[in-house]
């Protein structure tokens, strides 16, 4: 099939390479020229696992174009992608006016010529919903005819960064919004070589498919902020969230996915989906209570060690060198939109402390926020001479099994705020740390570590 992807962020460039890779044409557009010429140059503007060599064998093999011309990719396309930016506006609500202007070029393309024929636009950004009918209307108010020359598809994404074309290649389910039978059949034999295992391709009205899409992304956020609360709890109460966690996870009905404790949830989406959401029950006259409560969990959790290493150096953090391990919003990705990091970041900078930080690829995406206010460091061990606390922001694998004796003897002071519980913390106690995690008992170093492990284990926690 010929198709093209309006806009090669995280989303489009892996839509586009994995459709390519099951042998269709495709082209993507973007208005970033830099961006294109680099992706014309064989490189790519983003790190994401297993994409390079997809990208690079679809580009040598031809089915995979870059341009900023929409001419070029849209008029023989049989199913045009919009995979656009929809940030928050000012109250909140989705921004459709990156989705809206490129239907309308799309439109104003079409109508140039003598037999616009037919083609299927679909909305694969996270749009509110009524979108699809937006759409349409855009379309149909420069002349062309819905089921004649179009149909509007609704076809949510569901990939996470760091695992995006894993996930894009065997979907737990794809979801086609669209009440035209025509586009239905077309989308479902695009999408069939995906779902080979049987995952399901599910056929809905336009609608539901954008609710399906804001209330997987909000209930995952609600899990997260839910652990959240409890880890805080567990933390009053003397009990470890990660074991709470174990403990339901077992439970069918609950699961074992999206129930870590952390610093908040970060990332382009989970923040401005929510948001989103809740905005949308605002204008139809329904006040979504928890999806407020998700976020202003989340922001208070995303300051969290901000507020602990300010007690723990008794609210003068004036001139502490403070390490951090990670500054991607999560593991295997670049990407810091709304990075924990950035916000702990934030708050150490204003409190007058230095930070230097290392993560394997988002340092140069972490210039661009904060440039040489903090430093940065080559190794993750480098951070840590004469440092006065190492913080853990990201998970990144290098960050679950470190020396953890060479970070003992590296750190001018032995303390760690690890955000992502990556450590047994009597065994920290025991190798001479002060550790603090989230949802966990605060341990001291060595010379306490006989009295904290007898009572880990008479509370049976050991
Ligand atoms: N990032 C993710 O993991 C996921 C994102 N989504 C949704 O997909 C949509 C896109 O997200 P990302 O790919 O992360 O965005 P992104 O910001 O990485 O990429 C968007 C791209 O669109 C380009 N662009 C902007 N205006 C344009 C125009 N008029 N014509 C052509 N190109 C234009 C930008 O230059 C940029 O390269 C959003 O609605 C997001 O919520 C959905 C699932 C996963
Ligand atoms: O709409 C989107 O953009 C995407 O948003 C999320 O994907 P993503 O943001 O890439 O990453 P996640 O793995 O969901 O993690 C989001 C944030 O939640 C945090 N998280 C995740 C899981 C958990 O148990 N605890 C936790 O704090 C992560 O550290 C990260 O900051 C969804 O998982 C995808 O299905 C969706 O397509």
């Amino acid at each position: 099939m010929n198709i093209a992807i309006i806009g090669t962020g995280y989303v489009g460039l892996v839509s586009g390479t994995c459709f390519a890779e099951m042998g269709n044409q495709v082209t993507c557009v973007d208005i970033d020229e830099d961006k294109v010429d680099m992706l014309r140059s064989g490189k790519l503007p983003i790190y994401e696992p297993d994409l390079e060599h997809y990208f690079a064998r679809n580009r040598k093999e031809e089915r995979l174009s870059f341009t900023t011309d929409y001419e070029d990719a849209v008029l023989d396309a049989e199913v045009i992608f919009l995979a656009l930016p929809t940030p928050p506006g000012e109250d909140g609500s989705a921004d459709l006016s990156y989705v809206l202007q490129a239907a309308g070029t799309i439109a104003d393309l079409l109508v140039e010529q003598d037999d616009p024929g037919y083609r299927i636009i679909v909305n694969k950004s996270t749009v509110p919903v009524g979108t699809a009918d937006r759409v349409s209307e855009t379309m149909a108010d420069r002349g062309l005819t819905t089921g004649e020359h179009y149909d509007v598809v609704s076809n949510p994404e569901f990939l996470r960064e760091g695992a995006a074309v894993d996930d894009f290649m065997k979907p737990d389910r794809v979801v086609i919004g669209t009440s035209s039978e025509k586009a239905a059949n077309k989308m479902t034999r695009l999408y069939e070589p995906f779902v080979r295992q049987g995952n399901p391709i599910l056929v809905v009205d336009e609608r539901s498919a954008e609710m399906i899409k804001y209330t997987a992304n909000s209930i995952l956020a609600t899990r997260i902020s839910f652990m959240n609360e409890i880890a805080n709890l567990c933390e009053r109460v003397g009990a470890d969230v990660d074991k709470v966690r174990l403990g339901i996870s077992k439970d069918h009905r609950i699961g074992r996915h999206f129930l870590y404790a952390g610093i908040g949830f970060g990332g382009s989406c989970f923040p401005k989906d929510v948001q989103a959401l809740h905005r949308t029950g605002r204008q139809h006259g329904y006040d979504f209570q928890i999806l407020d409560s998700v976020l202003s969990v989340n922001d208070q959790q995303r300051e969290l060690m901000v507020h602990r290493l300010d007690e723990y150096f008794d609210g003068d953090l004036e001139g502490k060198k403070i390490a951090m391990w990670g500054l991607a919003f999560k593991p295997n990705t670049d990407d810091v939109r709304e990075a924990p990091s950035h916000v702990i970041i934030e708050g150490l900078l204003e409190r007058g402390a230095e930070v230097t930080a290392f993560d394997p690829e988002a340092i140069e995406t972490t210039k661009v926020n904060f440039g040489d206010s903090i430093s940065y460091a080559e190794d993750m061990y480098a951070p840590l001479e004469n440092a006065d606390a190492l913080v853990i922001c990201t998970e990144w694998h290098e960050f679950r099994r470190p020396d953890l004796a060479r970070v003992h003897d590296t750190l001018g002071t032995p303390v760690v705020f690890d955000g992502r519980n990556l450590y047994d913390p009597s065994r920290m106690a025991e190798m001479g740390f002060e550790y603090f995690s989230i949802g966990r008992p605060h341990v001291a170093p060595q010379e306490d570590a006989e009295a904290i492990k007898a009572a880990l284990s008479e509370n049976g926690q050991a």
